[in-house]
């Protein structure tokens, strides 16, 4: 965590911490060099295979942007990629907030990756669990302001990654839907999942919306407060930026430790019951009935197509 406090930045080992201001440490030189430095890739964008990431070094915002064709699907190796550049992000002095979109016009992300849940080893699913872990509690544990500029379809873990910024903006377009759909693929959002949604939509909503596995249309989205905010699509990352720097308005501190407060306990939760939830994970994915029903999506989704 890093707070910035009468000038000083401060970190903690983690992101947000309600241990709050007395075990934080200051940042020195050498922890900030152990990763690479901001100075490598400064103002200029930092390109990985999946998503390029650029920083403004003006107004301290990053753009993270998608690009993993077909349609943003979170793989292994995304979220890894992903929680990489978090972290350098975080890390970064200069860095004070971060928009995550898509390069594809109609997709900001598939969700996770079918293809790594099914047909594979005990093995290979608790590693892609624990990138699944780890891209969620970088996000929905950032202190930087996260801004989700949602310019496309955003099922599942597309939602969730939406769900775990600060605030929402959608593209309005009605073709263009948002959900936690788990249950239509016979399969069950985790507890940290439901929490995320539960904290932004309440109780009722989310209930309903998890049982049913329910897609929301933009303007759906916007009326159960799933989004914040509709913009047009060609406006959609000009907005993103004018909403960031109303947030960055507030001073650094005072919004860390308050969105600390706010998040802590839905992310000391998975914290506590990690290795659990990741063996819940890799027992419920290999069943035979649930492989079955991952088989049929896959196939259903290609025959989509034709
Ligand atoms: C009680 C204990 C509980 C423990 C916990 C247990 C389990 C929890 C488990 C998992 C939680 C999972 C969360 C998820 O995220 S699951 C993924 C859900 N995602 C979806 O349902 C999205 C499916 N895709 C779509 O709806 C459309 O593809 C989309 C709207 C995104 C795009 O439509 P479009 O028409 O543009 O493109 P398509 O032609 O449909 O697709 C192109 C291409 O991409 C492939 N594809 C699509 N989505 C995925 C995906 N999620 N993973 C992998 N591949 C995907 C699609 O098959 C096409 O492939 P191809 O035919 O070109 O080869």
């Amino acid at each position: 965590m890093a707070v910035l406090l009468n000038g000083l930045r401060l970190v903690s080992s983690g992101n947000l911490s309600l241990h709050g201001i007395k075990s934080l440490q200051y940042k020195s030189t050498r922890i900030l060099c152990q990763l690479p430095c901001k100075s490598s890739y400064q103002g200029r964008p930092f390109s990985n295979k999946n998503m390029t990431v650029e920083l403004d070094n003006n107004t301290g915002v990053a753009v993270i942007q998608m690009k993993k064709p077909p349609v943003n699907s979170l793989s292994l190796e995304f979220l890894t990629e992903f929680a990489i550049n978090m972290e350098k992000l975080e890390m970064d002095r200069e860095c004070r907030g971060v928009v995550l979109t898509s390069s594809n016009p109609k997709i900001f992300s598939a969700g996770l990756d079918i293809n790594e849940m099914y047909g594979k080893t005990p093995e290979h699913s608790g590693e892609f669990w624990r990138a699944v872990q780890e891209m969620w509690l970088k996000l929905y544990g950032s202190n930087m302001v996260t801004i989700a500029a949602i310019n496309g379809s955003s099922p599942a873990g597309g939602c969730l990654m939406a769900l775990a910024c600060d605030y929402r903006i959608m593209a309005d377009n009605p073709k263009y839907a948002i959900g936690l759909n788990e249950t239509k693929l016979g399969i069950v959002a985790p507890f940290w999942f439901k929490d995320s949604m539960i904290n932004v939509i309440g109780r009722r909503a989310t209930e309903h919306s998890l049982q049913l596995g329910l897609m929301y249309s933009a303007s759906n989205a916007l009326k159960i407060g799933l989004v914040d905010q509709l913009v047009a699509q060609d406006k959609i990352m000009t907005h993103a930026l004018s909403v960031m720097s109303e947030w960055l308005a507030i001073p650094d501190h005072a919004r860390q430790i308050t969105k600390s407060m706010m998040r802590k306990p839905t992310l000391d939760r998975l914290l506590t019951n990690r290795e659990s939830d990741i063996q819940n994970f890799v027992n419920f994915i290999s069943k035979d009935s649930i492989q079955k029903s991952l088989q049929l999506y896959l196939e259903m989704l290609k025959q989509r197509k034709s």
